[in-house]
């Protein structure tokens, strides 16, 4: 057998999500300063013919067909391929699970020799920016890219409380949509100065999140009390972060959240690369 080409979907994380207008076919304009979880979901790809197996932990509920984001970037990209996805991360759940991975297959066969296809954001507002997966300012409606240098090292714990939001629905649910954007996006030397620059802004689509699923509060007040210097809910929900001092705090307070009976994992947000 050939070996596996395999590739991560790294985690989505919105450290700020602002909502600057709307377009004419609905579609909200965005200014997210994006970063990426190191855990995700694994795709191994391999010649053969089309095919699709799911497994781990959240694999249940999703269909290996041609439905599958995975399966749709494969037939963008004109290849037919045996793709192998373990879904490690909780499905619609705000940290781009099905975008990332949809880019990671797109990435794999540009490993294979298969170039990169017109129309990629078409498969989901996120695949650019989960193409690139690493810090990066995202505009327009997801499909403006700009790498940036200026991230550290951060320890973070992801929490996601086991529901299932709609993103379109949330987006609905907005009451203001002409929100100013973010502005000059500076470089941090620690996590306090990060912290304090996130803290001029928000996430525009948690209040109208925590309205469809008030337990998102109460996931946002416990990542609070363990410790978290900014908790904050990532995308459309209902997953939420917390930004740690240390590796160790963040491991501390996975471990209380999960007893709430809460997916929540300890991992890092992985940082610019230098020069860049
Ligand atoms: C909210 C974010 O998670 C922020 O990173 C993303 O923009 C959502 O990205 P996504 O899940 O890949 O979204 P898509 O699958 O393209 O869109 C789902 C639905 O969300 C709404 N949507 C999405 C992105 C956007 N910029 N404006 C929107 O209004 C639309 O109703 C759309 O039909
Ligand atoms: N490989 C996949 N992984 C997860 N969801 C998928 C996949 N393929 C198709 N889907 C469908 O896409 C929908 C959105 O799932 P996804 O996990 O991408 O949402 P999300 O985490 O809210 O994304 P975002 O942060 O981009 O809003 C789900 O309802 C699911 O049925």
């Amino acid at each position: 057998m050939t070996a596996a080409v395999v590739e991560t979907a790294m985690a989505k994380v919105n450290l700020a999500l602002h909502v600057t207008g709307r377009r004419e076919d609905g579609y909200h304009l965005l200014d997210s300063l994006v970063a990426f979880a190191a855990t995700g979901d694994r795709v191994s790809l391999r010649a053969g013919p089309m095919s699709l197996q799911i497994d781990g932990p959240f694999a249940r509920g999703l269909e290996a067909d041609s439905g599958n984001l995975c399966w749709r970037a494969a037939e963008l990209a004109g290849a037919s391929v045996a793709i192998s996805l373990e879904k490690n991360l909780p499905v619609a759940s705000g940290i781009g699970g099905g975008s990332a991975d949809a880019a990671a297959v797109l990435r794999g066969l540009e490993r294979m020799g298969h170039s990169r296809p017109e129309g990629i954001d078409r498969l989901g507002a996120d695949i650019p920016v989960c193409m690139l997966s690493q810090p990066a300012r995202m505009q327009g409606i997801g499909e403006i890219v700009t790498p940036l240098s200026g991230l550290p090292r951060v320890s973070a714990v992801l929490v996601n409380p086991g529901h299932e939001i709609s993103t379109p629905a949330v987006f609905r649910a907005l009451t203001s949509r002409d929100n100013a954007p973010l502005g000059a996006i500076p470089s941090w030397s620690d996590l306090a100065a990060l912290i304090g620059w996130l803290r001029q802004t928000r996430n525009d689509l948690e209040p109208a999140a925590r309205d469809i699923l008030p337990l998102i509060s109460q996931v946002l007040a416990a990542l609070e009390q363990n410790g978290a210097g900014l908790a904050r809910m990532s995308g459309s929900g209902a997953t939420c972060f917390g930004l740690f001092e240390s590796d160790a705090q963040a491991r501390k307070a996975a471990a209380a959240l999960s007893r709430h009976g809460w997916w929540a994992e300890a991992t890092e947000l992985v940082p610019s690369q230098r020069g860049r």
